[in-house]
């Protein structure tokens, strides 16, 4: 388990190049404009990825990432900017020379071939008759080595899933691109399945870059997490840095619930309408800082003071509040074996380090 210091010092948002070894891809001022008269649908996009390391592209419908993905592909032709993989630009190729192995949420199988066949249909570039020795091979990697003679039709929808990434590793692509692969699923077997297959990608050492607007699914399945907005990449980093010390407000909100303060800094303090908080990274003036609502601590008030409990949504190991005081409005996450009634009035109190957000 890693414990988090959030009180540490923050890292740079990428490492140096001069720290991590040459990447597997690396991206530089992609732009992509579909009609002259819309806006960027991306802008000025660059992120590396290394080898073996998976990146999930979070952002809300229409922010760019699956146009940024087409163009990774091949399927889209930037305005400008490079994509080089392996240091030489591909942009010069077709789809079928970048080797890149693409899963989308539909993962068409062909249904009129058994799941062996599906498999050493990806392997052109083996002799035809090892292909289906081989293909009982990546099908045993999923886990479905015994049901090779069966049809598509005849699966869950979570083995599906995993035929279809088993043709795609079949074809032994250098790079993987996974468009939203998990939203077709029902809510528990999206999770079993996205553990299941980011344990193989980690097996097999297979760089990936999976496009999501979930959230729980990019944080819990990737290594880095690049966060899009309108067609700009806002922050990339590892999930809990970009959690912990988002860039931007967006950033922070669109991870999940948090305070936003506005704050008068003085060095690591700031003065917010919560009183004084620790703040990171330290700077002085007005500012805006994020405080997650579970690093907001709750304790019974004397009545006429603190905040007075608005809402309350009790789930079950936690319990979310929203509360009110001076006319404005906080979220506060607390474990649920202590309750505070709707109506009580509350103190609150910051126990961790706000982050200091960029305009
Ligand atoms: N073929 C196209 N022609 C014109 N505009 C397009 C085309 N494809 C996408 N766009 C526009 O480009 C922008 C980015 O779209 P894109 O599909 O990359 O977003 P996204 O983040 O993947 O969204 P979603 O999560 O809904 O798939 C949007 O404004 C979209 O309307």
């Amino acid at each position: 388990m890693t414990t988090l210091n959030l009180n540490a010092t923050p890292q740079p948002q990428q490492a140096s190049a001069t720290q991590r070894p040459a990447p597997l891809l690396s991206i530089s001022g992609l732009s992509k404009r579909y009609r002259r008269q819309d806006p960027l649908a991306v802008e000025n996009v660059g992120f590396d990825l290394g080898n073996g390391e998976i990146l999930a592209l979070l952002g809300p419908s229409g922010c760019g990432k699956s146009t940024t993905l087409r163009m990774i592909a091949g399927f889209e032709h930037p305005e400008s900017g490079d994509i080089l993989l392996r240091g030489k630009s591909i942009l010069d190729q077709p789809p079928q020379q970048r080797r890149i192995g693409i899963v989308f949420q539909d993962y068409a199988l062909f249904p009129h071939m058994s799941l062996g066949q599906n498999v050493a249909f990806a392997m052109r570039h083996l002799p035809k008759a090892k292909r289906p020795a081989r293909a009982r091979e990546w099908l045993d990697m999923v886990g479905l080595a015994d049901l090779a003679e069966r049809m598509p039709d005849e699966l869950s929808g979570g083995q599906q899933q995993r035929v279809a990434l088993a043709r795609t590793l079949a074809a032994e692509p250098q790079l993987v691109l996974l468009d939203e692969p998990f939203s077709n699923l029902d809510a528990a077997l999206r999770e079993s399945t996205r553990k299941e297959v980011r344990q193989l990608f980690k097996a097999a050492g297979t760089s990936v870059i999976l496009v999501t607007h979930d959230q729980a699914e990019a944080l819990s399945f990737a290594d880095q997490v690049g966060v899009m907005h309108a067609g700009k990449l806002i922050q990339v980093d590892r999930p809990e840095r970009v959690y912990q010390h988002p860039a931007t407000a967006f950033v922070a909100e669109f991870l999940g619930h948090t305070n936003l303060l506005d704050a008068n800094a003085d060095g690591e303090i700031a003065q917010t309408a919560l009183g004084p908080v620790a703040i990171t990274p330290a700077t002085s003036g007005q500012v805006r800082v994020s405080l997650r609502p579970e690093h907001l601590a709750l304790a019974t008030a004397p009545d006429g003071q603190g905040a007075t409990v608005v809402e309350r949504e009790f789930r079950g190991h936690d319990c979310f509040y929203l509360l009110e005081q001076h006319g404005q409005r906080f979220c506060a996450i607390t474990p649920s074996h202590t309750l505070w009634q709707i109506g009580e009035q509350v103190s609150l109190e910051p126990q961790r380090t706000a982050t200091v957000l960029q305009y």
